[in-house]
This record gives C-alpha cells, sequence and structure tokens, in this order.
C-alpha cells in the first residue's frame, strides 16, 4: 500500500467499513412455514422463534435428552419473514462487503426443503440489486463485475454457463488461493442480463424430484459475483490501485435421511455425495470452532477446499440455516442447529484486497529498495557490533581448539603405527635374543617392562605407561633412556647409569624391567621430555585409558600375555600377573638389530617363561597384522586357554579406542566397524560352561569344513573391507566390499548347493535341546554370552534380520518400504532365526523358503499365504511361483543365484549397503557361532514334526533370547 496515491487511500478508507479484522460467521436462522405437505399431514410445529435472537423447541424434550431446547443465533427469522427481511437484518451488510475490496459469502445450510434455494435465490437478486444501487450512487468509481457459478455435483465442478459437462479442476494458485480452472467469467451488464444468467444457472443445476422436494436441488451451487473497482480519476495512472473481492452466493444441497427422502438409485447416490460433503463441512466448522490448531480438511471435499477462504480465511461470511418447523424433521433440525453453533464460533480474518498497477507496485518496490539500502549503509549499533567481536573470538577459540585436536589425533596415530613397529622390533630382537639364551642379564640400562603384582598399581601404572609410550615412541631415534620414575611413579626403577650402552639407542620399546613389581611398559620418554608433560597431557591420556577394561580377577596362574592375541584386547598396554612362586619382577632388555641380547630374570623368571612370552608376542603382533588374530587358531586347547586368558585378564582396550589411535578418526561409520570387529569371533563360545562335549566338537569340525564361513578367506575379506570402508566412507572401498561381499555370496551359493545334504543332517531340534535348563538360569551364563545375546537382540532392533537355515539371511530394513533395501548372504549352517512367524516378515517351508515383504499389508498377506502353504510340502512349481512373486530363495543352486543376483541388483544406496554390510560383518560372527547359539539358547529353526511343537520350540527358543 505504500505507493497507493493519498488521495485514493483516502477514498477507499471512506468507503470501507473497519478493515482487515477478525470477526466471527454471522449466523442467521430462518424457520419456514409449515408446507402444504406438512399442514396435510397434520404435522406439528415444534420450533418457535421467542424473539430476534432465540428459537425454541416447544415439544418436551425426552427424559435424559441432553440437546438444549433453546438456541441462541445473531438473529432468528420467524415463518412469516420474507426473504427482503432476512437480507435486509442479516445478510446485507456482509454481502455488500464487497463492493469495499472485501470477500464475502452468504451460505444456505439446512436439510432438504427446509427453503435454501428459496431463500438464496432471494438474497442473490437482494443483494446484485444493492450493488447495481451502489454504483449508480457511486459514479466516481468504475466497476467490472464479473459474474461466474458454478455446482459440485457427485463431487465433480461443473460450469453452469457452460453447455460442456466435463468437470473443472482446482488450482492452488499462490496469489489468489484456490481458483476453478477454466470457469466461464461474464462481465454482467445490467440487471436484465443478471436475471438471464441466473435462468440459465436454474435451467443448468442438477435438481430432481424427492419424496420432500419436488425440487430438491441435487449439487451444491456456487454463484460468484467478483467485482473489481478503481477511482476514476486515477485510472491509467500510474499510481492507480483497484479493490478486487468476490461474493459467493452459495446454495447447499440438502442433508437427507434416505429414509425419509425415499431415494433410490441415482437419487441415492446423489444425496451420498450430498451427505459426505456436508458431513466434510461440517468437520471443518467443527474444527474451525475450536481454534485453528492441528489439521483442517478442507481437501476432503471439493466444496470445503472451493470455499476454504470463506471458512476462516479472507472473507465475511454469513451462514443461514433453513428449518422446517415440522415435527417430523426435528432430528434434522437439531442438526442443522448444532452446525449453526458451531459455525457461530468460527472467525475469519477479512481485509480489503488492493490490487496495484504493475507501475504503482515498481514505484512501491524501488522505495523499499531505497530504504533497505540506507539501512545497510548506516553504521549499526555498537551493541551489534561488541557481539561480532565476541563471536568472532569464540569461534577463533574453536578453531583453535579443533587444531589442538587434530594435532593431538595425528600424534595418536603416528603412535600406533610406532606401536607397531616396535613391537614388529621387538619380536626380531626377541628372537635373535634367543641365540643368547643363558647370558647375563644384569647389565641392562632401560627400564620399559616393569611388572606389577597387584592389579590397581598396575592400572595406574597402566595410565603412566600409556603417556610415556605416546611421548616416547616419536622420540626413539633421538633418546637413549628411557625414564619411568618422572612422572612421580617411584615404582618405576630408573637407572640411567646402566643406559649407556649405544647398541641400545635404537632400540625404542624394548622393555627392561626392574623391581618387584613389574609394568609392562613400552614407555620412551626422555628426562626433559617427561619433565615438561602437562597436566593436559596426562587428563588426555586418562581419558583414553577410560577404554581399557580391567575385568575378572587380578591373579593369575600363569604368565598369560597371550591375551594380546586376541583381537579384542590387542592395544593392551599394561598387563600384570602374579604368580604363586614368581612374583612378577622382571627386566628385560633387547639390544636393537639384533646385535645382541641381554636379560635380566629376578626373583625366579625362567627361560621358559620367557619363552612362552616371545609366543605371547608373536602372538600379538600376529593380532595386529591380521583383522581377524585368532582366525587362524585351530588348536582347540588354545583357543581354550584364549577363552580363559580374555577372561580373566581382561585388560581390553576398547577397539573404538584403538580406532582413534590407528586413524585419528572417530567417525560413526568407523565406530560401528568397530562394535563388529570387537565381537569375539571363535574364543569365547568354546568354554561355555555346560555345553556338551559333541557340541565344540562338531564346532571345529565346522570350521574346517571347506562349505562353511571361513574367516580366512571371504569372510575375513568381507569383515575387513567392511570396516575400512566404514573408517574411511571411501567410495571405492565400498565397492570393493561390494564386489567383495557378492563374490562371497555367490561362492557360498555354490558351495551350499553342493553340500545341502550334509549340512541338513546338522540340524537338531529346538523342543528336544537339553541345553534350554540352563536359560532358566541367565545368572550362570557367561559373561560373553550375555554381551552376545544383548548385541544380537540390539542389532534385531535395529533391522529386520531374518535368518534362514541353509540358504540366506536378509536384512530388511523398516523405512519407506519404497525405500527398503534388501540384502542376501547366502550362509551356510545358520541356527538361529528371529521372530519371523510373529513378526511376519518371513516364512519357510522346510527350512528354505523365505520370503520378504515391505509393507505391514503386504506382509500380512504374505505371512496368510505362506503359512497356508507352509502346511505342507511345496511342488517345484509352487517354489518357483514363489520365486517370482517374492523372489523368495529356493534350494536350487540356480535360483538360489537368481536370488542373490537379483538382491545385489537392487542395493543402489551405497551409504546403506555400507551399513547393511556392517551389520552383515556382525550377524556372520553370530552365524558362525550359530551352534554356540543354539546349545545355549535352545535357538534352532529346523521345522518339527508338528506344528504344535513347532510353535512351543519357537516361543521357548525366542522367550529366552528377547
Ligand atoms: N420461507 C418460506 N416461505 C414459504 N415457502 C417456503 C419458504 N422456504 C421454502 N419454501 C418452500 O418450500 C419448498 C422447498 O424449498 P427449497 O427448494 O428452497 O428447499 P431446499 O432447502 O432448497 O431443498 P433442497 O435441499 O431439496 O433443494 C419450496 O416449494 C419453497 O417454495
Amino acid at each position: 500500500m505504500g505507493a497507493v496515491g493519498a488521495e485514493e487511500l483516502m477514498k477507499m478508507e471512506k468507503m470501507q467499513p473497519p478493515s482487515a479484522r477478525e470477526e466471527k460467521i454471522l449466523v442467521l436462522v430462518r424457520l419456514r412455514p409449515l408446507s402444504e405437505k406438512e399442514i396435510t399431514a397434520d404435522e406439528a410445529t415444534d420450533w418457535e422463534c421467542i424473539n430476534d435472537t432465540t428459537i425454541l423447541y416447544r415439544n418436551t424434550l425426552r427424559e435424559g435428552s441432553t440437546f438444549p431446547s433453546a438456541y441462541t443465533f445473531d438473529r432468528v427469522f420467524r415463518g412469516d419473514c420474507s426473504t427482503r427481511q432476512v437480507y435486509e437484518d442479516g445478510a446485507k451488510e456482509i454481502a455488500l462487503s464487497v463492493v469495499s475490496g472485501i470477500n464475502s459469502s452468504i451460505f444456505a445450510y439446512g436439510q432438504t426443503s427446509s427453503g435454501k434455494t428459496y431463500t438464496m435465490t432471494g438474497i442473490t437478486e437482494c443483494t446484485v440489486a444493492d450493488i447495481f444501487d451502489y454504483i449508480h450512487r457511486h459514479e466516481e468509481r468504475a466497476f467490472v463485475l464479473k459474474f461466474s457459478a458454478m455446482e459440485i455435483y457427485n463431487e465433480a465442478i461443473r460450469d453452469l454457463l457452460s453447455t460442456d459437462n466435463t468437470p473443472l479442476r482446482l488450482l492452488d494458485d499462490p496469489e489468489k488461493g484456490v481458483v476453478v480452472e477454466k470457469v466461464t467469467e461474464e462481465i454482467l451488464k445490467d440487471w436484465n442480463h443478471l436475471k438471464e444468467l441466473l435462468s440459465i444457472c436454474e435451467a443448468q443445476r442438477r435438481i430432481g424430484e424427492t419424496l420432500l422436494n419436488e425440487k430438491s436441488s441435487r449439487s451444491h451451487q456456487i454463484i460468484r459475483l467478483m467485482i473489481e473497482s478503481s477511482a476514476r480519476e486515477f485510472l491509467g495512472k500510474e499510481n492507480s490501485t483497484t479493490l478486487s473481492a468476490s461474493v459467493n452466493f452459495v446454495d447447499l444441497a440438502g442433508s437427507e435421511r434416505a429414509s425419509q427422502a425415499l431415494s433410490t438409485g441415482a437419487r441415492l447416490k446423489e444425496g451420498c455425495h450430498i451427505n459426505r460433503s456436508l458431513l466434510t463441512l461440517s468437520t471443518v466448522i467443527r474444527k474451525l470452532s475450536k481454534g485453528r490448531n492441528g489439521h483442517i480438511n478442507y481437501r476432503d471435499s471439493k466444496l470445503t477446499r472451493m470455499l476454504q477462504p470463506c471458512l476462516g480465511g479472507n472473507a465475511r461470511t454469513a451462514i443461514i440455516c433453513t428449518l422446517s418447523p415440522a415435527r417430523s424433521h426435528v432430528e434434522q433440525t437439531r442438526n442443522t442447529l448444532l452446525f449453526a453453533c458451531c459455525a457461530k464460533e468460527v472467525t475469519t480474518k477479512a481485509q480489503v484486497n488492493v490490487v496495484m498497477s504493475d507501475k504503482a507496485l515498481v514505484k512501491h518496490l524501488q522505495k523499499e529498495l531505497a530504504r533497505l539500502e540506507s539501512e545497510l549503509r548506516s553504521p549499526a549499533p555498537a551493541s551489534s557490533t561488541c557481539d561480532y567481536v565476541a563471536l568472532l573470538r569464540k569461534k577463533d577459540l574453536q578453531i583453535q581448539k579443533m587444531e589442538r585436536e587434530i594435532r593431538e589425533l595425528t600424534k595418536q596415530r603416528d603412535l600406533a603405527q610406532s606401536r607397531v613397529e616396535d613391537l614388529l622390533r621387538m619380536v626380531g630382537c626377541d628372537q635373535d635374543s634367543r641365540q643368547e639364551t643363558g647370558r647375563n642379564h644384569n647389565s641392562h640400562k632401560q627400564v620399559s617392562d616393569i611388572w606389577e603384582g597387584e592389579y590397581s598399581e598396575s592400572e595406574a601404572s597402566g595410565v603412566a605407561d600409556l603417556h610415556r609410550m605416546k611421548n616416547g615412541v616419536k622420540k626413539s631415534n633421538t633418546t637413549r633412556f628411557y625414564d619411568t620414575e618422572s612422572e612421580n611413579n617411584s615404582e618405576y626403577l630408573y637407572h640411567p647409569e646402566n643406559n649407556e650402552d649405544p647398541t641400545l639407542s635404537d632400540c625404542t620399546s624394548s622393555p627392561l624391567p626392574i623391581g618387584k613389581k613389574v609394568v609392562r611398559s613400552y614407555s620412551g620418554k626422555s628426562l626433559e621430555e617427561n619433565a615438561g608433560a602437562t597436566t593436559e597431557d596426562s587428563d588426555e591420556y586418562c581419558r583414553e585409558v577410560q577404554c581399557i577394561e580391567m575385568e575378572g580377577s587380578s591373579r593369575f596362574k600363569n604368565f598369560e600375555s597371550h591375551a594380546l592375541s586376541n583381537g579384542e584386547n590387542e592395544g593392551t598396554l599394561a598387563l600384570t600377573y602374579e604368580d604363586g612362586d614368581v612374583t612378577g619382577q622382571e627386566m628385560i632388555s633387547t639390544p636393537v638389530n639384533g646385535d645382541r641380547e641381554e636379560r635380566r630374570i629376578q626373583n625366579g623368571f625362567t627361560y621358559g617363561a620367557l619363552e612362552q612370552r616371545l609366543n605371547n608376542v608373536q602372538k600379538t603382533i600376529e593380532s595386529l597384522v591380521s583383522p581377524y588374530p585368532d582366525a587362524g587358531e585351530s588348536s582347540p586347547r588354545s583357543l581354550a586357554e584364549d577363552m580363559s586368558s580374555s577372561r580373566s585378564l581382561s585388560l581390553a582396550r576398547s577397539r573404538s579406542c584403538r580406532a582413534k589411535l590407528m586413524a585419528g578418526s572417530s567417525s560413526p561409520s568407523l565406530e560401528k566397524g568397530e562394535q563388529i570387529e570387537s565381537t569375539p569371533p571363535n574364543g569365547f563360545e568354546k568354554n561355555f560352561p555346560g555345553r556338551p562335549e559333541g557340541f565344540q566338537k562338531k564346532l571345529f569340525s565346522y570350521g574346517t569344513n571347506t562349505s562353511s564361513l571361513s574367516r580366512n578367506d571371504s569372510l575375513s575379506s568381507l569383515e575387513s573391507a567392511s570396516i575400512k570402508t566404514s573408517a574411511d566412507e571411501d567410495i571405492t572401498s565400498i565397492q570393493t566390499f561390494v564386489a567383495g561381499l557378492n563374490k562371497m555370496a555367490k561362492n557360498q551359493a555354490q558351495e551350499t548347493g553342493l553340500q545341502a545334504d550334509n549340512s541338513e543332517k546338522n540340524v537338531k531340534d529346538v523342543g528336544l535341546d537339553p541345553m534350554h535348563e540352563a536359560l532358566e538360569t541367565p545368572e550362570n551364563w557367561p559373561v560373553e554370552f550375555e554381551r552376545q545375546r544383548r548385541e544380537l537382540f540390539q542389532l534385531w532392533q535395529t533391522c529386520n534380520v531374518s535368518l534362514v537355515h541353509r540358504t540366506y539371511f536378509f536384512l530388511l530394513f523398516r523405512g519407506d518400504p519404497s525405500d527398503s533395501i534388501y540384502m542376501g548372504v547366502e550362509l551356510k549352517r545358520l541356527s538361529f532365526l528371529k521372530e519371523s512367524f510373529s513378526q511376519g516378515n518371513m516364512a519357510m517351508q522346510d527350512g528354505r523358503v523365505l520370503s520378504l515383504a515391505s509393507s505391514e499389508r503386504a506382509l500380512r498377506r504374505e505371512r496368510e499365504t505362506l503359512s497356508k502353504l507352509m502346511r505342507r510340502r511345496l511342488s517345484a512349481d509352487e517354489r518357483n511361483k514363489l520365486y517370482q512373486k517374492w523372489g523368495i530363495g529356493l534350494n536350487s543352486k540356480r535360483r538360489r543365484l537368481q536370488l542373490a543376483n537379483h538382491l545385489w541388483s537392487n542395493t543402489k544406496d551405497m551409504n546403506r549397503i555400507t551399513e547393511s554390510a556392517a551389520i552383515i560383518a556382525k550377524l556372520i560372527r553370530f552365524v558362525e557361532q550359530g551352534d554356540a547359539l543354539k546349545g545355549m539358547f535352545g535357538l534352532s529353526f529346523t521345522p518339527l514334526t508338528t506344528p504344535r511343537r513347532r510353535s512351543l520350540g519357537w516361543k521357548h527358543s525366542m522367550a529366552s533370547l528377547l
């Protein structure tokens, strides 16, 4: 409005009523007299207008009725009131708002034959007559009247001024709101023209005879009069403006009861449409009457969508509710009155609609632009400048902090790398040292392995060692002496005088412990450096060492350092022990370049212990080099020892910690990968107490079975690829991974096909599993199994996992079905399964049929169909059909491959593949331990001989698992 001419504005303001204000819908009630039919039928009049605003139910209400007997509205009109009076006393003010540029609407609402058309015809004529009169009295303004008429018949919009019956479309215009496409607009010339157009509408409108009304309107009629006006004196000038508004005369079709109207066929269908759209209207009104919170279902019918602005929008609205006084219509009348009660609570917010000329608009925008430019040029207030400075400083600090973190992470990465190198070098030294067994080792000069008998102290020392190691390793090439005392730890024995041997100068991490309590340390920090260590650094290490878990007993019977060889414990920096005879105190110095070896063993350490330690170190290195450190373990005994040591000596540095060190990254994907890796692959299940002997045997023979998943080939490549992918988020790696996985799936498919018969023999009956008893006493479960159980359950919560014996397992991700991703890997000897039957995303036949579905309905259907099929064995043809329909993996090699290909071809989203891969890798571990799980949880899904037993088995299995 900024550029609207001043005179124009003044004129507008003079002629318009108070604009842009919220007001309630005006609700008028009109009671018609009894119709001739009703009089003939001797109908009683139950309603009476007792004053201008109240209508009263005269009959006695039934006992307990909750209906009120009196209703009050803005205005009520008795049966003997003329339409003119209704117009003058009620609708006129609102209807004539249109000439002031304010949208307005007049509705007639009521049951069939209550007088809506009768009323609206009169109201329309009165309004248009007054509009013409207004125009004649305001010759200073130029008016344009555009007349259009539509009807909504059976939810289709028809143009009443056109003979074309093609339904019109409703479009959402960003400026005008909802508009009817291609509706005919006639420029209204004069009164006669109006009469002519109204008669066309009347002729075109669908009416039909019903029992209640000979000329019953079968559609909602909307007559729209658009009025545009401009001051003549500004016409054509650059600052001219136009007022533009429309008035709607809405004659709704009447609600009717089929039983009362006795309508059939087309009438009945029309009646249904009418009632449905009126129901939507009343719902909208009811919702609006309670406020505008929440969704308003305007779009549920064409009527409400078209009338949206009139219902709570930019319009002034009056609703005339027409009533029949007859007793036979009392229920319908009450409904109308309830509608009216809601409607009177609805507010609209009408405003004057001014349309600027292009020139006026340009001028206005130019002014606005100039204002903004001047705002920009003017100096900002001092306070805001201060804010910016403070903000900048804060950001700078953040940047500095991040840079520090980056440096720290880089350091940690270097440290980890150095450590690996050190270990490798140390092995070289140790190997050399063996050749010089028997030599005296008392002249050692370094302190880097201190064995500490006390658990807690060991832990604390471990922290310190971490610190030293971190700083010392990098400096190793130039620092000859390693100090462990400078960290205020008197237990570290430091003998600088012994560090004079130049051959030690390069041996960066060779341990040389002296003293009673020994802590293994990779420390290598010089005195000066240690002196310079800051508290901040210490904190850092403390944080780091939070990753070190101390579990189980701190006392060991044996010298057990080979826990390091367990992948989970890799990264352990402090080992404690206490032998009954040998209270650990050991000094080992390993010379550089293998030139010489010096050992010093105190308090009873023997060469045998050292030999064992060498083996352990070797294992440690293998564990560092191989992503599956224990993959190559073949001896059941050594595995059992691993298990035992990992239980009692659980100085496990967590994988996440290791990941941080190795990669200097903490991305979620990396962590995911690390989580997978942290699952002990094979070791722990072997010491499960109470497991039948036969199971262990089977497990190992299973491990050597060529058809099973081997950690050394496809699986290990899968997992390592998965981890790498997760860590680097490298698309190339992902592709490599996918290719590997794909290959693996195919290999497994082939192998499975070849060895199907053998594997089937290994399946056991759930219901008979003796290990069920173990489930009753979970407190007896080993810690590792409990963890395993949790991980598995967590996995099931994140995705729908279906596992099937001897065929495939699939991941069906939750979410948008169209976006779902299916992944399948052919596996061998899967021995546990999700609660597939109850959840419904899987069904099986003889352990072979798997179905997937991606929506609730599909799942249900599928489950029903498949549960029928499950009751009998499928023919080849049926299996084929199942495959065609659902992509179900079947028991032929070719089909499995087809399915694998099909599944892989669907895996488009690389990110999700990565995610899936991580989960698959994890699942494979579970799968490998399938027998262990079966032994423990009684999980197996082999088809049982009777349905009852099967369901019992399932229930029992899942209940105990979850
Ligand atoms: N206030 C009134 N005074 C006299 N007669 C009336 C009045 N209201 C309605 N009538 C008569 O009642 C009959 C039904 O009226 P009308 O067709 O307007 O009802 P309606 O509500 O439009 O019905 P429908 O919804 O079926 O189209 C008509 O014959 C009309 O002349």
